[in-house]
This record gives structure tokens, sequence and C-alpha cells, in this order.
């Protein structure tokens, strides 16, 4: 069973080593739609994986670390594509949160990244 819940990041970013000329590189700001995946079994008695409420609190101080900010000044986010993002927000939430089994990084409502660990 793969569980989920989604969260809303406003925030703004340019992309530093995108060829000359490209649009990414200019300051822009998405509406990040980032998806948290956990995945288990039900506990036979709750009926669920884990409660959704615990998903938010492990993600509060990464939210707090994005929401409104300029990513490229975000340790560890210098070159803040989508795939970067993903693989940030996995490794800072493994450890608070053992099931997860994947982040997905909606940029725009037609492109994201979504990472599941390895590579
Ligand atoms: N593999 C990646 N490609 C691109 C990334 C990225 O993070 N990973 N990021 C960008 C830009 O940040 C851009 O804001 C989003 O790209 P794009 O989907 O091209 O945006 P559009 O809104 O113009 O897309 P359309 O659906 O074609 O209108 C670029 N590439
Ligand atoms: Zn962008």
């Amino acid at each position: 069973m793969d569980i989920f819940k989604v969260f809303h990041i406003e925030a703004a970013h340019r992309l530093p080593h995108v060829p000359p000329g490209h649009k990414c590189a200019r300051l822009h700001g998405h509406s990040f739609r980032i998806e948290i995946h956990v995945g288990g079994e039900p506990d036979p008695r709750l009926g669920w994986v884990m409660d959704f409420g615990d998903i938010k609190a492990a993600f509060a101080p990464l939210f707090e670390a994005l929401d409104h900010r300029y990513l490229n000044d975000v340790p560890g986010l210098e070159n803040p594509t989508s795939e970067q993002l993903a693989r940030w927000v996995w490794e800072r939430l493994k450890p608070a949160l053992p099931g997860l089994s994947a982040v997905v990084v909606h940029e725009t409502c037609t492109a994201g990244a979504r990472y599941a660990g390895g590579s």
C-alpha cells in the first residue's frame, strides 16, 4: 500500500547552468506541488499505514525552509531543478519518515520529477 500527502509551495528560482538564452536562466517562480509517498501495510485496527498528520508534521521543517523562498539561496539547492529538489527533500525527510517511498515534485502542471532513492 502506498499513501501520499500533497503540499503546495510557492517559490522562486533560476537555473544557473542552462545553455545561453534558455528561459529558465531568468528569475521566475512556480507553485510547486510536492507529493510525499509512504509505503507499508495498513494497521489492522487503525486501518491506515500512518496518520496523514504525522506526514505533515515530518514535512513541516522542510516546508518552512522552502515556502516563499528563493530556492537558489537554500543550502543544497544552488541548482534547483525538479530533480535536485526531489532528491533534496528525500535526503532530509527519510530519517524522520523511514517509510518514505517516493518524493514527487510537480514544477508545473505538465512537468516534474519523482525520486524514490537510489540514482
Ligand atoms: N529536466 C528538467 N527540465 C527543466 C527543468 C527541470 O527542473 N528539470 N526546469 C525548467 C524550468 O524551471 C521551467 O520553469 C519549467 O519548464 P517547462 O516545463 O519547459 O515550462 P513551461 O511552463 O514553459 O512548459 P510548457 O508546458 O511547454 O508550457 C525547464 N526544464
Ligand atoms: Zn522553473
